[in-house]
């Protein structure tokens, strides 16, 4: 059973876009909790136009699940989850101006860089997870970080299963395979829907969590927000 982490950022997306506290994103996290929920992601961008910092703190002893916050290590999201200390800090490399995340670490490239802000999270009993590719070369150099787990990107997978192409899911197989093989924990998300994630789920083994935001959201627009959660729950047993 894969745990599911409601991501709220789209919660604050629309307090934002009135300026007042409505809906607040504080009692969202309790209640998706309550419908049964196993984590709460927020993702925090240098902008703040959706999940404040404020934010982050005040969830901090409402969240009762995995608390699981994304963002890139830059020295103001670190003083930050170093001071909340979550559950999980997923590491993303966002550019400062990206709509939403587009790409995984290269962590080739920024393996020493990665090294010692992972060593950093995990000697301040944080459990880290890092955002990558479907790509075998990212896996293999993920596990050289030091990293508890990996984060895959899903986009590429979901965008190709709306299309019908189930063999998009290849890629992130062979991943799990290798993860699964040197020890590295699995996460996935980003675009994951009530859609695509069955088969994700019955494809991916050792699938520990998936974090869930826009097409939550949207679906509960419709079918209401314990509706949802209970359905992501049941596909992902
Ligand atoms: C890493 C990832 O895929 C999610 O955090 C996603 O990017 C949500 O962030 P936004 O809500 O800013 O799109
Ligand atoms: N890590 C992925 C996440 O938190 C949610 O991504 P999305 O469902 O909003 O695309």
């Amino acid at each position: 059973m894969a745990k599911l982490s409601v991501n709220i950022n789209k919660i604050a997306t629309l307090r934002n876009s009135r300026g007042g506290d409505i809906p607040n994103v504080v009692q969202f996290a309790k209640d998706v909790q309550g419908f049964g929920a196993e984590g709460i992601t927020i993702h925090p961008r240098p902008d703040e136009r959706h999940i404040r910092y404020k934010d982050a703190y005040d969830l901090k002893s409402e969240v009762y699940t995995e608390y699981n916050i994304e963002g890139n290590p830059v020295p103001k999201f670190m003083d930050m989850v170093l001071e909340i200390k979550p559950t999980q800090v997923t590491l993303v490399p966002d550019a400062e101006d990206a709509i939403t995340s587009n790409a995984g670490w290269d962590t080739l490239k920024h393996k020493d860089f990665l090294i010692d802000v992972i060593k950093e999270f995990k000697n301040n009993g944080i459990r880290t997870s890092i955002f990558v590719d479907p790509d075998l070369h990212q896996i293999e150099g993920a596990k050289e970080t030091g990293t508890d787990r990996i984060e895959l990107y899903t986009e590429a997978y979901a965008h190709q299963y709306g299309l019908g192409n189930k063999e998009a899911i290849r890629p992130y197989m062979a991943c799990a395979g290798l993860a699964n093989a040197i020890g590295l924990g699995i996460n996935a998300g980003h675009d994951l829907s009530l859609d695509n994630i069955k088969f994700f789920k019955e494809n991916i083994t050792g699938l520990l969590e998936v974090s869930i935001g826009h097409a939550l959201i949207a679906e509960s627009l419709y079918l209401g927000v314990e509706q949802v959660v209970k359905m992501y729950l049941d596909k992902l047993k």
